[in-house]
C-alpha cells in the first residue's frame, strides 16, 4: 500500500527525478517509456512522484509554469493558463457569515475552465511519448480544453459526449477548435469506459484526469491559492470548498498540499479542510463520505443541471477521499435550485461562473445553515468554470429581457412604470 497521508516520509529517490507509482501497490514505473494511466500489476491509479519537493521559494514566473519545480518539464504547451482571480465577494461573504470568503475563478483560464491547467502538462507529456491521437471522454470542459492544446500542438483530438447533456459553449469550442467529436448514446461515465479501451488498444492517448499528469497540472490551483492567500493575509485558508465530478481536482489539491509538507513549507495543521460538493443526483462522493467507503459506488442513472458534474462513478475517488479525510474536510450534496441561486449571487458580484461551480458557493451556505464551517473561518470557494460556457442556463437563471418600443419617451414611461 502506497501512502497518502499528509505526514509519510519523503519516497525513495528514483535516478532521473520523476516517476509514476501506484496508489494501491507501490509499484514504481518509468513515466515517458510508453503511455500508462494505471498499475499493470494490480490496476490502481498512478500518481507522479518526485525526487525532491520545493518550498514556495522555489516558485518563479507566472502562471502554471510558476510551478516548474513541482512539474515534470520546466515548460509545456502553454496558451498560457494558471494565475486566476481571488475575488474578494463582500456581500456574499456576509451573507455566508465566515470570516473571510474568496472567490478562487478558474472559469478565467483560456478556454474557461480549470481544465487548461492539466492540458499544458498532459499534452507536454503527450509530445513527450510522441503520440499522434489524443483523446477524453467529457462533459464539455475537457474537450473544449483538450481540442485547444491538443491544437496548438498540432496534434490530432478526439471527444466522446454524452448526446444531449453538454452545454453549447462547450461544445461550439470543441467544434471550432478542430476536435472530432462523438456523441455517444450513453452518460460521461460510459464515455470514460470506451475512451479507456481506446487508449489500452493503443488508438489514442487518453487525456482525462485518470492520466495523473493532467492532475499535475491541476495540483497549481492549490499553490496558487495558498500563495496568493498567504500574501494578503498572513495566513492560510481554513477551508477549500470545491465542486465533485470525476474528482481530479480533489486529488490534485491534496497531492499540492501533501507535497508542500513534505518540503516543510506547510505544517500539517495548516493544511486546509478539503470540502467537495456534489449535485444531489449525482452524488457518489457524498454517499462515500457519509458511508465510510474506500471508493465510490457506481451511479448509473445521474442527472442535475450541472451537467459538468453529471458523473456517477468518480475515477479519481481512491486518490480523492483520502484527502477529504486527511484534512478533515466533508462532502454535501445539494439541490439545482440550490445551485442555480448560488451562481445568481455570485453573478450579482460581478463573478460569472457556470452551474457547477456554483456548487461550491451552494454547499458552502449549507454547511454553514447546518453549522458544520464555523463563522471564524477562512473559506476559498473554488469556480471551476466561465458562465458563458453554459449560456442556455445563465439565461434560464437571470431576467427575462423586456420587449420596449423603439423610441426614447416609451422607454422612459416603460423605466418609470
Ligand atoms: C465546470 C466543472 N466543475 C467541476 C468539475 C468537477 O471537477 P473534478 O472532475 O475534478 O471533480 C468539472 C468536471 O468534472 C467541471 O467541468
Ligand atoms: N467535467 C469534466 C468531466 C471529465 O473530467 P476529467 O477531469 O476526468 O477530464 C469535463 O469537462 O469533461
Amino acid at each position: 500500500m502506497s501512502d497518502l497521508s499528509l505526514a509519510a516520509a519523503a519516497p525513495d529517490c528514483a535516478d532521473d527525478g520523476v516517476w509514476l507509482a501506484c496508489i494501491e501497490c507501490g509499484e514504481q514505473l518509468a513515466p515517458f517509456d510508453e503511455p500508462t494511466y494505471r498499475c499493470p500489476d494490480c490496476g490502481g491509479l498512478l500518481e507522479a512522484r518526485y525526487e525532491q519537493y520545493p518550498t514556495f521559494e522555489e516558485f518563479s514566473g507566472r502562471g502554471v509554469w510558476r510551478y516548474d519545480a513541482a512539474l515534470p518539464f520546466d515548460h509545456g504547451v502553454s496558451l498560457p493558463e494558471g494565475d486566476t482571480p481571488l475575488h474578494e465577494v463582500p456581500r456574499l461573504e456576509a451573507d455566508v457569515g465566515v470570516r473571510s470568503l474568496r472567490i478562487k475563478h478558474e472559469g478565467m483560464n483560456p478556454t474557461g475552465s480549470f481544465k487548461d491547467r492539466g492540458m499544458t502538462v498532459g499534452v507536454r507529456v503527450a509530445e513527450e511519448l510522441g503520440v499522434s491521437r489524443l483523446a477524453c471522454a467529457s462533459t464539455g470542459n475537457t474537450s473544449a480544453a483538450l481540442a485547444a492544446y491538443g491544437g496548438r500542438a498540432g496534434l490530432e483530438t478526439l471527444v466522446l459526449l454524452p448526446a444531449g447533456k453538454v452545454a453549447a459553449g462547450k461544445v461550439a469550442q470543441a467544434a471550432l477548435h478542430g476536435a472530432r467529436i462523438l456523441e455517444v448514446d450513453g452518460n460521461f461515465d460510459a464515455c470514460l469506459d470506451i475512451v479507456s479501451e481506446l487508449a489500452d488498444r493503443g488508438e489514442a492517448y487518453l487525456l482525462n484526469s485518470l492520466n495523473p499528469f493532467r492532475l499535475e497540472g491541476q495540483k497549481t490551483i492549490g499553490f496558487e491559492i495558498l500563495e496568493t492567500f498567504r500574501d494578503e493575509y498572513g495566513r492560510f485558508p481554513d477551508r477549500i470548498v470545491l465542486p465533485v465530478g470525476n474528482a481530479g481536482n480533489t486529488a490534485a489539491l491534496y497531492k499540492a498540499f501533501r507535497e508542500l509538507v513534505r518540503a516543510g513549507a506547510l505544517a500539517e495543521d495548516e493544511v486546509p479542510m478539503l470540502t467537495g460538493v456534489q449535485a444531489a443526483g449525482a452524488a457518489p462522493m457524498v454517499e462515500a463520505i457519509e458511508e465510510g467507503y474506500e471508493d465510490t459506488e457506481r451511479w448509473e442513472d445521474v442527472e442535475t443541471r450541472a451537467t459538468a458534474i453529471r458523473i456517477g462513478n468518480p475515477v479519481n475517488a481512491p486518490k480523492a477521499l483520502p484527502g477529504i479525510r486527511a484534512t478533515g474536510g466533508t462532502a454535501v450534496a445539494v439541490a439545482d435550485d440550490a445551485i442555480t441561486d448560488a451562481q445568481r449571487a455570485l453573478a450579482e458580484e460581478g463573478v460569472g461562473v457556470e452551474p457547477a461551480s456554483a456548487a461550491s458557493v451552494a454547499g458552502l451556505r449549507k454547511l454553514r445553515e447546518e453549522g458544520v464551517v464555523d463563522d471564524g473561518e477562512d473559506v476559498v470557494c473554488l469556480t471551476t468554470g466561465h458562465l458563458l460556457k453554459d449560456p442556455d442556463a445563465a439565461a434560464a437563471a437571470g431576467a427575462e429581457p423586456e420587449p420596449v418600443a423603439n423610441d426614447t419617451e416609451a422607454i422612459l414611461d416603460h423605466l418609470s412604470g
